[in-house]
């Protein structure tokens, strides 16, 4: 398994937040007020560099479905932006809701999406574990995509058939020759980025987030195959549906938005 796999996960239970978050001025997600975000004209255009043949495994670890990628090589990266170092993309999931009116975790003047892409990535220049990057403030840097209903998205439909073999939670089968760049809009060049954190436990303050702007359209019954997931694992007697997996919404404290256009 990728180093990003590791069980290290914090065992807390999701949904009821956690009493006290350690300084947390800098959480995540939040809603992007646009006219409250700052033009950035110094942010470069995302240099993002995927190798389909490291992919490895999709499981389902109770909260989401992860696509895990080899992130023992820089294969698979994004640097520019508003990064400083390259980043190695160890996995990718996604959050959505029980019906198409919300689901996605971030939101821009309060519009929320159906569902919300997260490329994982940790500081491959600075770190030798994704492990010792989730606890640095410059460790990691998620790219979120938006998802809207509308036309079938032919490449996400590999992963929509791998689905129900990671119906329960722990399930874990082989997935490999995935290219995780076709589910980036075409024009990756527009985006908001802020100082945030992880959006499930541990809640580190180790995400750089970089919310694109356009977002990708998937089927109706391709969204509906998500929400046929479950959060519980196959022995347990009452199965419940995964949907609903985002964080609410927390508070900006002060941060700034800078966005890479006007
Ligand atoms: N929704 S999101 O903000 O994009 C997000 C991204 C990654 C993770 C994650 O890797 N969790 C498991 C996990 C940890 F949270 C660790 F702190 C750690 F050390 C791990 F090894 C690990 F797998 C959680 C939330
Ligand atoms: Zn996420």
């Amino acid at each position: 398994l990728s180093a990003c796999s590791s069980k290290l996960a914090f065992m807390h239970p999701m949904w009821q937040e956690p009493l006290a978050i350690p300084g947390g001025d800098r959480q995540s997600p939040i809603d992007i007020v646009v006219r409250k975000s700052v033009f950035d004209p110094q942010l470069r255009p995302l240099k993002v560099q995927y190798d389909p043949r490291t992919c490895q495994q999709i499981w389902n670890n109770g909260y989401s479905f992860l696509v895990e990628y080899d992130d023992t090589t820089d294969k698979s990266t994004v640097k520019g932006g508003p990064l400083e170092d390259q980043f190695r993309l160890c996995q990718f999931h996604f959050h959505w809701g029980e019906n198409n009116a919300w689901g996605s975790e971030h939101s821009i003047d309060r519009r929320l999406f159906p569902a919300e892409l997260h490329l994982v990535h940790w500081n491959s220049d600075k770190y030798s574990l994704f492990e010792e990057a989730v606890i640095e403030e410059n460790g990691l840097a998620v790219i979120a995509v938006f998802l809207k209903i509308g036309k079938r998205h032919e490449g996400l439909q590999k992963l929509v058939d791998a689905l129900p073999a990671v119906r329960h939670k722990d399930s874990l089968v082989e997935f490999t020759k995935f290219d995780p760049a076709c589910l980036l809009p075409e024009n990756i060049d527009d985006y908001w980025t802020y100082a945030g954190s992880l959006t499930t436990p541990p809640l580190t303050e180790a995400v750089t987030w970089i919310v694109m702007k356009r977002h990708i359209e998937v089927s109706h019954d391709q969204l509906a195959v998500f929400r046929s997931l479950l959060f519980t694992s196959a022995e347990e007697q009452v199965q419940r549906s995964m949907v609903n997996n985002f964080r609410v919404q927390q508070a900006v404290k002060g941060r700034t938005v800078r966005s890479s256009f006007t």
